[in-house]
């Protein structure tokens, strides 16, 4: 009997705990359609902006596209601006606009504040990456942390320090051409061994930037073959970045990578010991010489940088960074060169001829700088390789922005505090602007008297614009 009763307590039990999960289901469900109601509805501050229903109703719309469809979301933008115009409202909280002639507003300068979006910076880096100037939200203390770093990367700081990316360059053109000699001469065939020119190019990028900001090389040119070497390593880490923008869940769980990542697979295990282990042994090493004239040492003589800035974490948050943001960027451009220099002979021949005055050992970037026509073969690698594909929105968190298409017939005022973002991808292929977009056709950024086509630079986004563009552009 006793038994019987205990039965029929539990059965009731569970029935309870089933009930009150199914209501806590049932309101949790209730909540997100009323708050998807809402985002649809008149009430909300961006109803005006077009865009799919969908897209305005919650983040599942841009989550499809981002988990479903490995990150595609960018082509969707292009074909919400082809239906609905220069100003879309791409989830229920963010608007994108594809009008070049407002970017100076969206990405202004540092005199008007302008904020990140901590919905982009939900990419689940973990430890000193995720308190670098890059990851920063507020204006304010972007600026400040930012500041003592970029004079580093200043053209005068980087005209000092060029005989080393001369010397890297030397370095990776020979181990390039002794392997395409070596294997010819072992084969006797007309064709060297092939290699992938970008981990050529990645090991080349990788070892600069390390020679340039800790005063060592990483010694990824002098290692046996080209792989592995950093881009390979930070690759896992960033195909999971769309996904995790998406998932609260993952993004605690990715706190404690730095404490799991020996079980997370080589890759993993290697980036987070490069952050924690290498590049602070790099910098300790640079701050314990001064003289070597490297940033660090500097910023920690900088008064305007609170000293909780400058401890070990920040610092080598900051240097990894460096290599994060600078290395397979540039390795792309310089891939994209490569190819369409082998792919058009003609190109080849008119650089060729341009530089026909320059010697490799006397090279000097001032020079190269002053040759429109190599100066035009970056403009257009950079137009159609732009090495950061994704949106990045701005918050101008203290003014309406007010825009006006140029025709006039479409006119928006932005509500302060919204963030609306630009994507390179998207600017860089409009045909209005560069015809024929897919075509690599260097001639497109010079006059007709051969000189530099400079005005045509400012619809180009490829190291951003305004307080938060790329530090590494000169
Ligand atoms: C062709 C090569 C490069 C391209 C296309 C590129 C592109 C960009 C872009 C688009 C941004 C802005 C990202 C955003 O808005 O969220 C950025 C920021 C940044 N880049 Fe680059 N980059 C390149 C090379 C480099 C190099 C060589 C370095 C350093 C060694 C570097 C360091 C940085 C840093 C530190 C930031 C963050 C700036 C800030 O906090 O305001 N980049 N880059």
């Amino acid at each position: 009997m006793a038994a019987a009763l205990d039965v029929a307590r539990h059965a009731a039990e569970q029935t309870t705990i089933r009930r009150a999960l199914a209501g806590v289901a049932v309101a949790y469900a209730g909540y997100k359609v009323l708050v998807a109601l809402y985002n649809i509805s008149p009430f909300h501050p961006l109803s005006r902006f077009p865009g799919p229903r969908l897209a305005a109703a919650g983040y599942f719309y841009e989550a499809y596209y981002d988990w479903i469809r490995g990150g595609k979301y960018t082509q969707e933008i292009k074909r919400m601006h082809e239906k609905y115009g220069p100003i879309v409202r791409i989830n229920p909280d963010e608007l994108h606009c594809n009008d070049p002639l407002f970017t100076d507003e969206i990405y202004a300068g540092p005199g008007r504040v302008r904020d990140k979006w901590y919905h982009q910076l939900n990419t689940g880096g973990a430890g000193p990456v995720s308190v670098t100037a890059f990851s920063t939200v507020p204006h304010e203390v972007h600026k400040m942390k930012k500041a003592p770093y970029a004079r580093f990367f200043s053209r005068q700081q980087i005209a000092k320090l060029e005989g080393e990316v001369l010397d890297a360059a030397q370095l990776v053109t020979n181990k390039m051409l002794s392997i395409a000699q070596s294997s010819k001469k072992a084969s006797e065939s007309q064709h060297g061994e092939v290699f992938d020119v970008k981990d050529a190019f990645n090991c080349y990028t990788a070892d600069v930037i390390g020679q340039y900001a800790f005063g060592t090389s990483m010694g990824f040119i002098t290692q046996e073959g080209w792989t592995p070497n950093f881009a390979t390593w930070v690759k896992s880490f960033l195909q999971s970045a769309y996904t995790m923008r998406h998932n609260a869940v993952a993004r605690k769980v990715a706190q404690y990578i730095p404490l799991m990542a020996d079980y997370m697979g080589e890759d993993i295990a290697t980036v987070m010991r490069q952050m924690n282990v290498v590049i602070p042994g790099y910098i300790q090493a640079a701050l314990d010489d001064p003289e070597n004239g490297r940033v660090f040492a500097e910023v920690l003589q900088n008064k305007s940088l609170p000293d909780s800035y400058k401890d070990m974490f920040h610092l080598s948050g900051e240097g990894f960074n460096f290599l994060l943001a600078g290395t397979e960027t540039t390795a792309a451009i310089l891939t994209v060169i490569t190819y369409h220099l082998l792919h058009q002979p003609a190109i080849y021949k008119r650089l060729m001829q341009t530089l026909d005055d320059t010697s490799p050992s006397t090279l000097k970037w001032s020079h190269l700088e002053n040759k429109p026509y190599f100066w035009a073969i970056v403009q257009e690698s950079l137009r159609i390789m732009p090495g950061v594909s994704h949106r990045s929105a701005r918050i101008a968190r203290d003014e309406d922005l007010h825009y006006k298409s140029a025709s006039g017939d479409v006119v928006y005022v932005v509500p302060r505090g919204t963030p609306i973002g630009m994507s390179s991808v998207i600017n860089h292929m409009d045909p209005g602007l560069f015809p024929d977009p897919e075509a690599f056709r260097p001639e497109r950024w010079l006059l007709e008297d051969g000189s530099p086509n400079y005005k045509l630079q400012k619809y180009l986004l490829a190291f951003s614009r305004g307080s938060r563009s790329c530090i590494g552009e000169k």
